[in-house]
């Protein structure tokens, strides 16, 4: 049976520290990008948001058009950085997520672009499922104030490699979104994200390796470096998972450069030892991924 993963691949998540200059963002994330490459990396992916601080007040403040697409360098710089990001590192680029202006229908989106090695868009992925919050005492927070949300699943075909799924943050939580991506035949699922220190502590790797679990897939979530001058304080701990759901490498809070070696048997090997890939019983439920799934906005 042909694998998922067709050949290996070295993934690496760059846990950027951002702050309020977009500019200086934009060169960092580039540093970052072209030194993960360096160091072998196929799939690069930044963290939520990495060209803005993380809040409601600055979505509007530090959006960019994307559509019509290609937008012009002065509609979205951070397009424009990302494009040529990929094809100097000549590495896929899942490009986290920057705030979105969709002038057209007057809307903002919380956005990832994912680029090509020859610096073409791939896909564009709108967060899903809105962060909207309310811990007492804790963490109240809510996306949709500003944001209106994204209305599909985003599967992206790497040629050489196999397809991948690339949702964005709170999207982790909806188990639907990464089954039907895994179902559909994704070997690796990626969520640039931002949880914070509440949410963090409790849900961050739970969540990584339940998704990693259920579907026998790895997983990716690449966080924001922790400023604790911050509005917003994000957990950190980027960590790549294993189809068995074993942590195979994660970060501590700093900026840092997280790597890890995707290897092509692992998938199948363990969906050969814990065969739940053929034991569904869709007689009894549904097959979520058979119905009707959005994969065009
Ligand atoms: N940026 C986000 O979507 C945060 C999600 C989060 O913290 C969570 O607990 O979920």
């Amino acid at each position: 049976m042909a694998k998922l993963l067709k050949k290996p691949l070295k993934l690496a998540l760059v846990q950027l520290a951002s702050g309020a200059d977009k500019t200086a963002n934009l060169a960092n994330a580039r540093s970052k990008v072209l030194e993960a490459a360096s160091k072998g990396a196929n799939v690069v992916v930044l963290p939520e948001c990495f060209n803005s601080p993380y809040g409601v007040k600055y979505f509007a403040k530090y959006s960019e058009t994307l559509l019509p697409s290609p937008p012009s360098k002065e509609q979205s710089p951070s397009f424009h950085a990302l494009s040529d990001m990929a094809k100097e590192a000549k590495a896929y680029l899942v490009g986290g997520s920057i705030p979105e202006y969709w002038a057209e229908a007057k809307k903002y989106y919380n956005t990832n672009l994912t680029f090509g090695p020859d610096g073409k868009l791939l896909a564009m992925h709108r967060k899903v499922h809105l962060f909207d919050i309310d811990i007492p005492g804790k963490i109240t927070f809510r996306e949709s104030e500003v944001l209106s949300p994204g209305n599909k699943v985003t599967i992206v075909d790497l040629p050489e490699y196999g397809k991948i799924a690339v949702a964005i943050c709170y999207d982790v939580r909806f188990p639907e979104l990464a089954m039907i991506a895994a179902r559909k035949g994704a070997f690796l699922l990626l969520y640039p994200g931002a949880f914070n220190l509440t949410t963090g502590k409790l849900h961050w790797e739970l969540q990584a390796r339940a998704r990693a679990m259920d579907n026998q897939v790895y997983v990716g979530l690449c966080s924001p470096a922790r400023d604790m001058k911050a509005d917003y304080n994000a957990w950190g701990h980027s960590m790549i998972v294993d189809p068995n759901a074993e942590i195979l490498a994660q970060l501590e809070e700093k900026e840092d450069i997280l790597y890890a070696d995707l290897d092509t048997e692992k998938i199948e090997e363990t969906r050969k030892s814990i065969p739940i890939y053929s034991q569904r019983r869709f007689d009894v439920y549904p097959d979520i991924s058979d119905g009707k799934v959005r994969y065009e906005e």
